[in-house]
């Protein structure tokens, strides 16, 4: 039997373009001879579901992922609940892209659809929150209730500064959250106003550290004053921001964190509202084949 290529792709992802280069990827693929595979998804857990199912029934020789992180989050979420490798090629069209600038992706569609059909891939390291994947950032604290107030269709029509507004429109409503962050060989007691897990040096499709490390990148400020807010952002947008004495920043490949005083706390993983705390979040060396240059 044939083995099939899937066919997923966003019409929420960036500017709305991800189902007319879904079109242009179909044509090049049939007339390569192969018919892709496509299945309707109107929420990102319905397609986490019909993916999952899909890599269980059949045989798939790859996926084809049209969007952003969030899009291709749900492809790496399928494959953790399938428990399967199957090569992924990401072709570009969310607003910020993070995970394809550091892997060098083309964002031009049809420069991306090339180096999918050239077939060269590696293996690379994402993370993973309980059972959802993490493929740049995961994040918890005042600035998760941020993103939670920008909405999908402000991002695309005002760009990131929403965030920054939300930010200001927030501050007043700001509090620090007590965690405890543990695994075998360490434990730290933090009150967090923000905590920032990174799967590599960019975040928002900027390099925010000067290094990057072979692990998750933990980052928090832990109390919340404006004063704090102009020196972490200063060192921020420089590149630099290990070198701001307003953080607490380490790496590492697992960690469990556990909100105390019975507070509640959701994370947002790659812009979407994610599990709620405790979580165990883990470092997945080489989990996913994807198409590269
Ligand atoms: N099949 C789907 N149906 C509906 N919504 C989906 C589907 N897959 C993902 N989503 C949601 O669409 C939203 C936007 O997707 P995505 O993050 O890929 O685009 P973006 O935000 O423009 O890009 P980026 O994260 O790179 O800035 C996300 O909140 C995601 O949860």
């Amino acid at each position: 039997m044939k083995k099939l290529t899937v066919l997923f792709f966003n019409p929420r992802a960036g500017d709305g373009a991800a189902q007319k280069i879904a079109v242009e990827v179909k044509t090049r693929l049939v007339q390569r001879g192969e018919t892709p595979y496509q299945f309707d998804s109107t929420t990102k857990a319905e397609a986490v579901k019909k993916l999952r199912e899909t890599l269980a029934k059949k045989q798939i020789a790859r996926i084809i992922c049209i969007g952003g992180d969030g899009t291709l989050n749900v492809v790496a979420t399928a494959l953790i609940h399938a428990r399967v490798q199957v090569p992924v090629g990401l072709i570009p069209a969310g607003t910020v892209n993070n995970f394809a600038k550091k892997w060098k992706i083309p964002l031009e569609a049809k420069k991306a659809i090339e180096v999918v059909l050239s077939g060269k891939q590696r293996l690379v390291d994402i993370g993973v929150c309980n059972e959802t994947a993490i493929i740049s950032s995961l994040v918890f604290g005042s600035l998760a209730d941020i993103s939670n107030d920008v909405k999908q269709k402000q991002k695309q029509k005002f760009g990131l500064g929403i965030y920054g507004l939300s930010a200001v429109k927030n501050l007043s409503k700001s509090r620090s959250y007590k965690a405890l962050f543990f695994n075998d060989s360490f434990s730290l007691y933090a009150k967090v106003w923000v905590c920032l897990i990174t799967t590599s040096n960019y975040i928002g499709g900027r390099q925010y550290l000067e290094k990057t490390y072979n692990g998750l990148h933990i980052t928090m400020l832990n109390n919340m004053k404006i004063s704090k807010l102009l020196n972490y952002g200063f060192f921020a947008l420089t590149g630099n921001l290990r070198r701001s004495t307003t953080l607490t920043s380490f790496d590492i490949k697992k960690v469990i964190i556990r909100p105390e005083d019975g507070q509640t706390m959701v994370v947002r993983i790659d812009g979407d509202e994610g599990p709620m705390l405790p979580a165990k979040i883990s470092w997945l060396h080489h989990f996913m084949k994807i198409y590269v240059k």
